[in-house]
């Protein structure tokens, strides 16, 4: 184990020189080396090669938008100029650009902040559809008509469309649809009615039947969209829960006439696929196996007698995005597509990464209602009194050591292990450490309440098992260093809300992680855009190389380490870069 003074002054070790080719700039919409075509923006013009077609069916492939070349004033040599002044014409300005038309966009999701939350796709669809919403589009969003919503956050919920039948096997099952404001978001709850039971339940997930479960919302939605005569301008999808609605749009409803919808998926995750057998043809209507079970539609790659719902997405979707443009260079070409790399292949002309923002009506310091005591960048000494009121929270001893913080949900992407070792590290070396997590796994629970009883008599040591979303933002807040170090990361949002609250992230050069966080040390950036401590190699020597820096600074140089903060306090890490890159996506398809 390295000591402190040794990681402040030495490379450390799980820490090779950079590669010769590293991502570029956080905001870039294209990852180095093989760009992603999301289209740039506004107003300039695309420059990307035209879009293939699909190999698989339609929707019709995505074509290239044009623009107007802007005729450059005619200039005279200046030997030919008049010598008597003559009058000036003015040369003429280019035309406007065109306005932009405000579009009807529906998202078709099973996670929304804060009424049904188990991760980050919950934030993404919140601060999106917000975003969208502001610059003028017409927003709605349809999910399920969970059990556990919290009803607290929704607003005038009430019944809007009495008796849907949505076709199930060979018969139809009943729903009624509601309609409620989520911190003004508008949005449709699907609620069926038949023994399945499929959302009356005591959790979101976790369940044999979660795959006929999120067929039958995805049927259930497209059938609502159907029967309500709505004709949105785009469809966005989320994950393997709703990539079947892109196959029942092309399959079903666009023979009926709803030709008019273009549907981006975003993926937030590869490890999750819902891969299944023929059963869910049966039940969602599609039946035909000699058509589905085809390697250019739904069949999984691995298993050819299995079907693969997110495959079908992006088969079917006109376009395809992941939630940072490392992962989606990592999921295509470096073996973390958990076997879709061939299928992202052929369909990469419609393929990218846009990383997440956050919302900063949540997420903001200076505005967190959450918190006992708001702060800026300007007022940042604000900070430690929400450190005090963490420590007393958690009943740690109040002292002059920095608290490093994890809050995720407890699976093995996060680097488990990793966390674990950081607990007794970070304890080590004469810090503080608080964790905020929770598993659906009894068995990884249990681990952790074992670590916890451990502890328990450590009077810099507070491991909360559970799901608390206010406790996260105290501790946003209250700690100095944000862990992640996880094994695989598509953007990941910790690290992002941390920089807004001067909370240092320290985490593994992957996926988005590596987008966001540039090392004190070791980056090539500017010193002013350096905001973390980054390792690269998965095991404990990695993590303490990162984790020990971090330590040091804060001990050693705090003037550095403040200086950090406030680089991670100052970038913009809002919606309103992403958004436009989602809105400039939906023209794309759209002009298809
Ligand atoms: N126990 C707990 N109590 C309170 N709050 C908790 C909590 N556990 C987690 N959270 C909160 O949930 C969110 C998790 O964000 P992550 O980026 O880690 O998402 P996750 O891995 O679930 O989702 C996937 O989707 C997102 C969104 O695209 C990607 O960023 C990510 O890389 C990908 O794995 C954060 O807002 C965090 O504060």
């Amino acid at each position: 184990m390295s000591t402190a003074a040794e990681t402040e002054t030495s490379a450390p070790a799980g820490y090779p020189a950079p590669p010769p080719t590293r991502p570029r700039p956080t905001r870039d919409p294209e990852p180095s080396p093989k760009p992603a075509p999301i289209p740039p923006r506004e107003p300039e013009p695309v420059s990307e090669p035209v879009p293939e077609k699909p190999s698989a069916p339609p929707p019709e492939p995505p074509s290239e938008p044009v623009a107007e070349p802007v005729a450059e004033p005619e200039r005279q040599p200046e030997s030919e100029q008049p010598s008597e002044p003559e009058p000036i014409h003015e040369p003429e300005p280019p035309p406007p650009a065109p306005a932009r038309p405000n579009l009807f966009i529906v998202h078709i999701t099973p996670e929304l902040a804060s009424v049904a939350k188990v991760g980050g796709l919950a934030d993404v669809v919140f601060g999106l559809s917000r975003e969208l919403a502001i610059r003028g589009n017409h927003v709605e969003i349809i999910l399920p008509m969970y059990a556990t919503l919290r009803h607290d956050q929704i607003f005038e919920m009430h019944e809007v469309y009495k008796d849907l039948w949505v076709p199930w096997y060979d018969g139809a099952i009943h729903c009624t649809v509601f309609f409620g404001f989520v911190h003004g978001r508008k949005c449709f709850f699907i609620e069926p009615h038949s023994q399945d039971n499929f959302f009356n339940r005591g959790s979101i997930y976790g369940f044999k039947d979660d795959v006929l479960r999120y067929a039958f919302f995805s049927r259930a939605a497209m059938e609502f969209l159907w029967k309500a005569g709505k004709h949105p301008d785009v469809i966005h999808v989320h994950d393997w829960q709703t990539a079947l609605v892109p196959v029942f749009l092309y399959e079903f409803y666009q023979p009926l006439g709803m030709t008019h919808p273009r549907v981006c998926l975003t993926i937030h995750n590869f490890a999750h696929q819902g891969v299944t057998g023929v059963e869910i043809l049966h039940a969602t209507g599609l039946h035909r196996p000699e058509r589905f079970f085809n390697q250019d539609r739904m069949a999984d790659n691995t298993h050819p007698k299995a079907l693969n719902l997110l495959k079908a997405g992006i088969v079917y979707s006109n376009f395809i995005t992941t939630v940072s443009p490392r992962y989606a260079f990592e999921t295509k070409d470096q073996g973390q597509g958990f076997g879709l790399e061939p299928t992202l292949h052929t369909h990469q002309m419609k393929y990218g990464g846009v990383v997440n923002g956050i919302d900063y009506d949540i997420w903001n310091p200076e505005v967190d209602h959450q918190i006992p005591v708001r702060y800026s960048v300007e007022s940042i000494d604000g900070k430690y009194d929400n450190k005090r009121a963490l420590r007393h929270r958690l009943m740690l001893a109040d002292n002059e050591k920095p608290i490093v913080a994890f809050i995720g949900r407890l699976d093995p992407q996060k680097g488990l292990d990793l966390v674990r070792h950081a607990i007794f590290y970070t304890l080590e070396r004469g810090a503080q450490f608080v964790l905020l997590g929770s598993s659906p796994d009894d068995r990884i629970n249990g681990d952790f309440w074992g670590l916890k009883r451990m502890l328990n008599d450590s009077p810099d040591c507070h491991l909360e098992i559970g799901f608390d979303e206010d406790l996260s933002h105290l501790i946003y807040a209250g700690a100095d260093m944000m862990l992640v170090p996880s094994r695989f990361e598509p953007c990941g949002l910790t690290q992002l809300i941390a920089l807004r609250y001067g909370t240092v992230p320290v985490v593994r050069e992957v996926g988005g992680l590596a987008d966001t966080v540039f090392d004190k040390d070791y980056s090539h950036r500017p010193l002013h855009e350096r905001n973390g401590y980054v390792f690269r190699d998965f095991d404990n020597a990695g993590l303490e190389s990162a984790l020990g820096r971090a330590i040091a600074c804060y001990r050693n140089h705090p003037e550095h380490f403040r200086e950090l903060m406030k680089n991670g306090m100052r970038t913009d890490y809002s919606w309103s870069t992403p958004g436009q890159d989602y809105l400039n996506i939906y023209d794309y398809i759209r002009e298809g």
